[in-house]
């Protein structure tokens, strides 16, 4: 695997990998996708998030062709998921939240074994560097932790060259050094024009990695934005805090200097006690988003 040094990625193209339009499911007659529409381009990495059972792997999953929906248009690489064949499964790379390997096998016995099933497999010594498994590859894969049977799942999602990789929660379980070579990994491979589809709970992960974000919330997605622009109605408004006689006080606001230039004027001789002006952060924003908590903001 090639490292990118400090090159800038490429730009996604305006070619879609995927079209998503109208896709519902439902279990057992309870709504879990309800009309999610989605494009994601060529070249893009695109990271879904919302929270524990709105609907992510499901929808992953529809687009892997593993689980029927039931109604919607759905096309991944020019084709419907439901219908296509081999040669297209072999232009796609998944890594699921389950098991990737049976237990038995070595690290290395593993990834030679699978390496069989792909036209153009990247080497094993490649994969066990890029996925940091390269002193494990002895290693049974019983025996190894749960962190590192990410990596080795990731390292089959792109044994086999992918156009298009979907990754659902592949850092789940990865300690702090693992997370930041896997997104190294995710550079290297959008670097090289691969399409990236993930799923996450870090919104540091999202942050670092994604072109654009989609939020999905009781079955939608309710945003989709570059991640410094998510929410960006709710960024607009500053929170302006002081202490006024012991008491806090908090003014939300678009225009903050305003209220500093009223505060600075009440304390003409010295400093506002406390004072401080704070923006919501992308975890904000994203508590916002799925309805989970966050304080309201006024208009
Ligand atoms: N095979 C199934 N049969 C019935 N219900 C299911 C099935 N698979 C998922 N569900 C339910 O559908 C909802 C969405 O599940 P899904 O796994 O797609 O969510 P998710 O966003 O991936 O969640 P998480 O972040 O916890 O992985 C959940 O309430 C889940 O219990």
């Amino acid at each position: 695997m090639t490292t990118t040094g400090l090159q800038p990625p490429p730009a996604a193209t305006d070619r879609a990998a995927l079209t998503v339009r109208g896709l519902r499911k439902q279990y057992a007659g309870r709504s879990v996708l309800d009309g999610v529409d989605l494009e994601v381009r060529a070249g893009e990495c695109f990271a879904l998030l919302g929270p524990n059972g709105a609907g992510k792997t499901t929808a992953i999953e529809v687009l892997e062709g593993v689980r029927s929906r039931d109604a919607g248009e759905v096309t991944v690489l020019g084709e419907d998921p439901a219908t296509a064949g081999r040669a297209w499964r072999a232009r796609i790379g998944v890594v699921s939240q389950g098991e990737a390997a049976g237990p038995a096998l070595t690290v290395q016995e593993t990834l030679d074994h699978f390496a069989a099933y792909h036209a153009t497999p990247r080497s094993t010594a490649d994969l066990l560097d890029a996925v940091g498994l390269a002193d494990s590859s002895g290693t049974r894969v019983a025996r190894l932790s749960g962190g590192q049977r990410r990596r080795l799942a990731v390292a089959l999602g792109v044994q086999g060259r992918p156009e298009l990789v979907f990754l659902d929660e592949p850092t789940t379980g990865m300690d702090p050094v693992a997370r930041r070579q896997f997104w190294q990994l995710i550079r290297e491979l959008r670097a090289a024009g691969t399409t990236v589809l993930l799923t996450t709970h870090y919104l540091d992960e999202a942050a670092e990695l994604a072109d654009r974000v989609g939020v999905i919330a009781a079955g939608r997605l309710v945003e989709v934005a570059p991640p410094d622009e998510l929410g960006a109605a709710l960024r607009r408004q500053a929170t302006v805090r002081w202490l006024d006689d012991g008491a806090w006080r908090e003014v939300r606001t678009e225009q903050p200097a305003a209220v500093l230039r009223d505060l600075l004027a009440e304390h003409p001789h010295g400093e506002v006690p406390g004072l401080a002006v704070t923006r919501p952060g992308l975890e904000d924003v994203y508590l916002q988003l799925v309805g989970a908590g966050a304080p309201e903001v006024d208009a």
